[in-house]
């Protein structure tokens, strides 16, 4: 039998976690779910086949705790854990804001925690995920989370400096596309394409550039470049954009999303 994995409040990202490892070969019986919502937990167990436990018996039980509260539920759940969680239980954090020190602060000393920022691309194995370890977690710690992590995305590891950073930017970063998209698909509307039509040329654009600048390795400047013809239709495209001072307001909505994540562990 393979360790125990907790996840604890199995919301949306929690739910994209726990099918996402489900995926990757583990079974239920290695999995444990909390809810706060009675409906919720059945629903998850008719879903999954997964045990559905209250945040005290996942303590007390499994070996990997993985937080998945939003950050204003984090110190009530901690709360409830405190009293449950042994030594040496390796707990783990997906909440955006919560820093390895609040979590430290509100559990029994020496436990190691790990800080991860994930994306909700999960539910289609390509998410971006990245993992900072807190005072009292080593590598060991880490490697669980990043098999946790890297069969639904990639992995990286950056300072938890960073976090805050990497939540405005890859946590919170498809939603930025999808109002790229919205957007677009306005446009495609003023102009007299039937709304269908537009998502599904929006949509195959956006796949097409995102695949190649995967895959192609070349640089996002080159890429446009490349479909800038001169005295052509893009480049009039891009003055407007400019006009309207795009880049600006994009360096600042994620510059603004960075200092929302740190406001959120202050409640
Ligand atoms: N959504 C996103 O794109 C991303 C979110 N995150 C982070 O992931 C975390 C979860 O976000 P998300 O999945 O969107 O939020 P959800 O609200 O969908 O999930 C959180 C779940 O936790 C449950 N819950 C709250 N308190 C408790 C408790 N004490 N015990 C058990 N369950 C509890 C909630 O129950 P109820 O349904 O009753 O409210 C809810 O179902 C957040 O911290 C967020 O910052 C990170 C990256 C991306
Ligand atoms: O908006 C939020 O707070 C969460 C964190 C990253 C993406 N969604």
């Amino acid at each position: 039998m393979g360790k125990l994995i907790a996840i604890l409040g199995a919301g949306k990202m929690g739910e994209a976690l726990l099918s996402g490892v489900l995926r990757a070969g583990r079974r239920p019986a290695e999995l444990l779910v909390t809810t706060r919502r009675e409906e919720r937990g059945a629903l998850l167990r008719e879903r999954y086949g997964v045990e559905v436990v209250t945040n005290a018996e996942a303590a007390k039980r499994a070996d990997t705790l993985i937080l998945s509260v939003k950050p204003q539920d984090m110190g009530t759940l901690l709360g409830e854990l405190h009293p449950h969680v042994p030594a040496g239980r390796l707990v783990i954090s997906m909440a955006a804001g919560i820093t390895t020190g609040f979590i430290e602060e509100r559990l029994p000393a020496g436990l190691p925690v790990v800080r991860v920022m994930s994306n909700t691309p999960v539910h289609v194995d390509e998410a971006m995920s990245v993992v900072s370890a807190g005072s009292h977690a080593a590598e060991e710690h880490l490697r669980v989370a990043e098999e946790l992590l890297s069969p639904v995305g990639r992995v990286l590891r950056i300072p938890e400096s960073l976090q805050d950073g990497a939540t405005a930017l890859s946590g919170s970063g498809p939603a930025y596309f999808y109002y790229l998209v919205e957007a677009m698909v306005d446009a495609g509307i003023l102009l007299g394409m039937p709304r269908a039509a537009a998502l599904e040329m929006v949509i195959q654009s956006a796949v097409g550039a995102a695949v190649m600048l995967r895959d192609s390795g070349e640089h996002p400047v080159l890429l446009r470049e490349a479909v800038t013809s001169p005295g052509g239709t893009t480049i009039a495209a891009i003055r407007e954009l400019e006009r309207h001072g795009v880049r600006a307001a994009v360096i600042e909505a994620i510059e603004a999303a960075r200092n929302r994540g740190r406001e959120l562990a202050e409640g």
